[in-house]
């Protein structure tokens, strides 16, 4: 464990808003007023009588007589607002309750709130009466809350400061509160420093006089490197959104603790490489390319979200190298895909493309020349993969028959029939469709012979990546005539953002239907998936488990025991034994281990028994051919 630095400075908190998410007088007001026929507007004036104080725009005897005022509650309503309030300390507090209670005599809790509330409230942590520094309430005969004791000095103006004065702590003081009146003490020269904590609010005017802001308390152990319940203050994990994923993923990862930026297109090489310093979460879609040189400048990457199915944009192998483990949504949008393209083989069939286009410029063409039903023509589909396998299944539920190729070994889904050669598909489908990935033996797949080896009159759809088809040739073989249509959703060169016009040869042609890279662009696609992926990279970040990693050894890992050492290597002879000499040597006590290799690299997850020195962390850090090592707890 990590040693405590002694002696610990006297840490002096603030309660409402700081040891808990709200403010006392708030809760005590919604509680008493409930049933109140102005309850919501009264309620309204509190919290902003409440607000004008911390801010340091009313005076604080001033904004409490007047909350005092509108509150009307009584002694019966402190037993439900206890125990409201023991619901709400603040997640990292909470989550460090072993310092408080282990560091009790060194914490003091001043406030301008109310002892009735708060001493029960610290008590659970170890805090005791003595150490509470508070307001009381004064009450009449009736037991209705009257106001407070004028006595106390933290009723009036400047109380805190007065407060720290009687105090009179021989050591340094260190303030940690979300209000001015906690910076005040420090201002007045009574604390060595001001920690503005805006776990459950900032507020400009005090975030701004700060020494330190401590996004969580988990925040300030760590720069004192005191005993902490986790291993890293999640507030120190930095996600760099780009190109629009939908809101749903910000929200997961800012609720898990991270800071979150977002970039609403996507950026080129240069950019992404000015960007992605200290950078720990990299979240793309299909159009930001993360190169080498990209990986080379990422300092602290752990983890890229591709917030779709295709990585062919990241270089997976140089992000395995460096430690950095990828991961995908491989199926939230196959139906969309699949029902995108189950409609345009449709309407090419029935050369809506260019009859569209006419009805707009007010020509009436009723005629059935060209068109015709999809029921019964042959689907030929390439690439027969989740998205290929799943229209065989709809094709053929309209009627159509399906033929598939695909480089690997496939289950035929319904009636499909395999093609034993590309060849064999081309020349007997009606409709050709792409459904390979984007690796980059696929550059070109398709192009000259292939069409000519298609139907005459035969359409083709390209929904999988721009870079698979030779456009030049596509356009052509639309151009002759040879091909009686095309549908493209991707090109080899695409927009990075909607601002930048599109540029491609298909432009003009007839009966060619074109789509700005839509494939997986429907609310419920991009919803699944701002789900999936951020699930998958936070379960990485805190156990280690890689389950549907694009890039890394899969490991579904138990339930953690004690501490868990993750440590990423070259995958060369001897690692494993090297890491298990370190820890026999340090006498540590292996809880269970996981191994998994791929061609690049070793995987090795250890759990151990949570007493063991800091050496031994450093000692693994120095195990030859170690790429990355992070301890869990
Ligand atoms: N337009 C859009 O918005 C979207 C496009 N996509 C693209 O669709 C691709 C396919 O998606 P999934 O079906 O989910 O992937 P998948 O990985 O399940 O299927 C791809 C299949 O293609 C096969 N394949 C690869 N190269 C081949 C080749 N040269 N010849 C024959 N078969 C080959 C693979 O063996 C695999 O079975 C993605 O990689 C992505 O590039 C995916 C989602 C949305
Ligand atoms: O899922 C894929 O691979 C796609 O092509 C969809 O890409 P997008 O998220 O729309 O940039």
């Amino acid at each position: 464990m990590n040693p405590t630095a002694a002696p610990l400075p006297y840490l002096v908190f603030d309660f409402d808003s700081t040891f808990t998410q709200v403010e006392g007088l708030d809760e005590l007001a919604d509680i008493a007023l409930q049933g109140h026929p102005d309850q919501a507007a009264v309620v309204a004036q509190i919290r902003a009588l409440t607000d004008q104080g911390m801010a340091g725009e009313i005076g604080f005897q001033e904004s409490l007589a007047k909350r005092l005022a509108l509150l009307g509650a009584t002694e019966k309503h402190l037993a439900p607002l206890v125990a409201r309030l023991r619901t709400k300390v603040s997640e990292s507090i909470r989550r460090n309750g072993d310092f408080f209670r282990r560091f009790a005599d060194r914490i003091y809790v001043v406030s301008s709130g109310f002892r009735e509330f708060i001493e029960p409230v610290v008590a659970e942590f170890g805090i005791t009466a003595d150490h509470v520094l508070a307001n009381t309430f004064t009450f009449d005969a009736a037991g209705r809350i009257t106001g407070c004791d004028p006595q106390n000095v933290l009723s009036r103006d400047g109380g805190k400061i007065r407060q720290l004065v009687l105090l009179d702590l021989d050591g340094p003081v260190y303030v940690l509160g979300d209000g001015y009146t906690d910076y005040q003490i420090r201002e007045a020269g009574l604390a060595h420093r001001f920690y503005a904590y805006t776990e459950n609010v900032a507020r400009p005017t005090v975030v701004a006089r700060a020494d330190e802001v401590l996004p969580s308390f988990d925040e300030f152990l760590y720069q004192l490197k005191l005993p902490m319940t986790l291993s890293y203050p999640k507030n120190r994990i930095k996600v760099l959104l780009l190109e629009n994923p939908d809101a749903r993923a910000q929200e997961l990862f800012s609720a898990e603790g991270y800071q979150v930026e977002t970039v609403p297109g996507g950026l080129d090489e240069e950019e992404l490489i000015q960007r992605i310093e200290g950078v720990s979460i990299l979240g793309i879609r299909s159009k930001t390319q993360v190169t080498k040189r990209v990986l080379d400048a990422a300092n602290r990457l752990i983890s890229i979200g591709a917030f779709c199915i295709g990585t062919n944009q990241i270089n997976l192998d140089a992000a395995m190298e460096r430690g950095v483990a990828v991961f995908n949504a491989p199926f939230s949008n196959t139906r969309s895909v699949v029902e995108l393209a189950l409609g345009e083989i449709i309407v090419l069939a029935r050369l809506i493309p260019e009859k569209n286009a006419r009805m707009h410029r007010g020509e009436w063409d009723k005629s059935a020349q060209g068109s015709f039903e999809i029921r019964g023509k042959t689907l030929g589909i390439v690439g027969y993969g989740n998205i290929g396998a799943q229209l065989s299944v709809v094709a053929e539920a309209v009627g159509m028959k399906v033929v598939y190729f695909d480089i690997a070994e496939k289950l035929q889904l319904g009636n499909a029939v395999k093609c034993r050669t590309l060849e064999e598909l081309l020349t007997q489908a009606d409709v050709v469709t792409l459904h390979i990935d984007g690796r980059p033996e696929n550059e070109r797949f398709i192009g000259e012979q292939e069409f000519a080896l298609m139907k005459p009159g035969a359409l083709f759809l390209n929904n999988a990546r721009g870079h698979v088809v030779d456009v030049p040739a596509l356009a052509a073989a639309l151009r002759s005539g040879h091909l009686g249509g095309a549908a493209v959703d991707v090109f080899p060169y695409e927009p990075k953002t909607n601002h930048e016009s599109f540029e491609n040869e298909l432009r003009g042609l007839p009966n060619v239907l074109l789509t700005p890279h839509i494939g997986g662009s429907t609310a419920e696609a991009q919803r699944n998936i701002a789900e999936f992926v951020p699930e998958r990279i936070i379960q990485y970040v805190n156990t280690g488990n890689t389950q549907q990693s694009v890039n890394f050894p899969n490991i579904q890992l138990p339930v953690q025991q004690a501490h868990r050492l993750i440590h990423i290597h070259a995958n060369v002879p001897g690692v494993l034994a090297r890491i298990n000499n370190v820890l026999a040597a340090h006498h540590v006590n292996i809880l269970g281990q996981y191994l998994k290799t791929n061609e690049l690299i070793g995987y090795v997850i250890t759990d151990i028994n949570q007493e063991y020195d800091q050496e031994v962390i450093q000692a693994l850090r120095e195990v030859e051919h170690t790429i990355k090592f992070r301890v869990l707890y």
